[in-house]
């Protein structure tokens, strides 16, 4: 049984959102998400949409086993708790592979780091990133 664990904001849900989890959970048989905390998004504006409501909503999807709220402080918490055999990062998450392998080895975690691949939008009126659907909400709606 390989589990594998997704994270991220999720702030307001797109197919990138949806692509990404199938992703994960084809790369193994049991996908846990873990939901960024409000306080923890400091590289990019915060979320509009609270903490445990994005929680609510990734565990709807279909590719979720189950969502779990990220821990306010220490983000090797819930890997402890979850145990997972496989973290996948998103095509254009921040995190540095090595130095999170780095960490993870450090608090004796084992668990390999993989890549999910990118959905790019192939029409013009592809809405896939919650920072463009707040860019187009603002334009046509103020
Ligand atoms: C292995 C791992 C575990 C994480 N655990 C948490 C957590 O417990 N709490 C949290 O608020 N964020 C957690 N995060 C999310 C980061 O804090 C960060 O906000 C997130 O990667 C942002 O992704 P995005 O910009 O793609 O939405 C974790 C990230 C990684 C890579
Ligand atoms: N178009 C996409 N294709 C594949 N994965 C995506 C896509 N958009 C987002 N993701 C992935 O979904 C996860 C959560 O992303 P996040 O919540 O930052 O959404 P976002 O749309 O990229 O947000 P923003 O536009 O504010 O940067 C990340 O792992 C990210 O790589």
């Amino acid at each position: 049984m390989t589990r594998v664990v997704a994270q991220g904001t999720f702030d307001i849900l797109h197919p990138g959102h949806v692509h990404y989890l199938q992703d994960a959970a084809d790369m193994g048989d049991e996908l846990h998400v873990i939901v960024a905390r409000s306080v923890n998004v400091t590289h990019k504006q915060p979320p509009v949409v609270p903490d445990e409501q994005r929680r609510e909503m990734v565990g709807a999807l279909k590719p979720v086993d189950e969502a779990h709220l990220g821990h306010p402080e220490d983000i090797f918490v819930p890997i402890e708790r979850i145990e997972p055999d496989i973290i996948a990062l998103g095509y254009d998450q921040h995190h540095d592979d090595e130095q999170l392998e780095a960490a993870l080895s450090a608090r004796g975690l084992d668990c390999d780091i993989c890549r999910a691949s990118p959905l790019e939008a192939e029409a013009a009126d592809r809405l896939l990133s919650t920072g463009r659907i707040i860019d187009r909400i603002v334009d046509e709606r103020s």
